[in-house]
């Protein structure tokens, strides 16, 4: 079967410089895990690219496979319960997160870096799985990966904050398959309320904006301030 190169292209530098040429230093370690899990969830998210942008012929051997794999999880995995993700900074807490968890095969390929200005960047490319209009991403999860950067950016600020306000504006079709750079960084606090940005370009052209509140839960600590966790 042929598939489309440029969805299986590397990933552009994921680590590369902002203007000025700093060096951005990866946010969140993207390390395999000893028990496998992140390796499987990559195999995942191939599987999930082929089966949304192939035509086939016949792939019932393939749900044969599937349904065995999905039955052999089921018999050898723990379930975690809700009630483990009490408190931020549990480790599968980020790692199940639909928008970044290294675990969770929906999440878009994100691997931001963070600049010593606290910008938080991350450079990708979304294959056919996350197309919206023919040819171009769709809409939510372009927001979906704003909010999650807007998150990142207080984080990397020293803050923690539920959304509570979320603005995108597009601007321009983003293209599928084509780099795409966003950019995002906070932009100022006022007790509990945060407020924070990003963009989005593909090369020079501005796909969209967005422009964000959150507020701080309640009872956060300086500690749970301190650690960089995933909002
Ligand atoms: C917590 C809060 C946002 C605020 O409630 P409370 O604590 O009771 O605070 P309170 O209501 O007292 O307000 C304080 C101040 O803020 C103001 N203000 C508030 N809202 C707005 C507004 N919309 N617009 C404008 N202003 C607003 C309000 O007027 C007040 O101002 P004042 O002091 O009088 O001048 C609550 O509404 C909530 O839970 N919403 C659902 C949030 C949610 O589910 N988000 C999605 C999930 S998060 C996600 O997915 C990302 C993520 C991923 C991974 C990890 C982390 C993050």
């Amino acid at each position: 079967m042929t598939s489309d190169a440029s969805a299986t292209d590397p990933l552009p530098g994921t680590t590369g410089t902002a203007p000025g040429d700093e060096t951005g230093v990866p946010f969140l370690p993207w390390d395999d895990d000893a028990t496998g899990a992140t390796d499987l969830a990559r195999e995942l998210r191939r599987v999930r690219g082929l089966v949304a942008g192939s035509r086939f012929d016949d792939v019932h051997d393939a749900v044969t496979t599937v349904r065995e794999l999905a039955d052999h999880l089921e018999a050898v995995g723990t379930m975690v319960r809700p009630s483990d993700y009490a408190t931020w900074g549990v480790p599968e807490h980020l790692a199940s997160n639909p928008a970044i968890g290294s675990r969770n095969p929906v999440s878009p390929p994100l691997e931001p870096v963070v600049f010593p200005d606290a910008t938080v960047r991350a450079d990708l490319r979304l294959g056919i799985e996350y197309q919206g209009p023919p040819g171009c991403v769709h809409g939510g999860i372009v927001a979906l990966i704003f909010d999650e950067m807007l998150g990142l950016a207080n984080a990397a600020a020293k803050s923690v904050g539920m959304t509570a306000d979320l603005r995108v504006i597009y601007t321009s079709p983003t293209p599928l398959y084509a780099p795409l750079r966003f950019e995002a960084r906070q932009d100022r606090v006022e007790g509990r309320k945060i407020w924070a940005s990003a963009t989005l370009h593909t090369g020079e052209t501005l796909c969209a904006r967005a422009e964000a509140l959150f507020i701080e839960p309640r009872g956060i600590s300086d500690a749970q301030r301190d650690r960089p966790v995933e909002g």
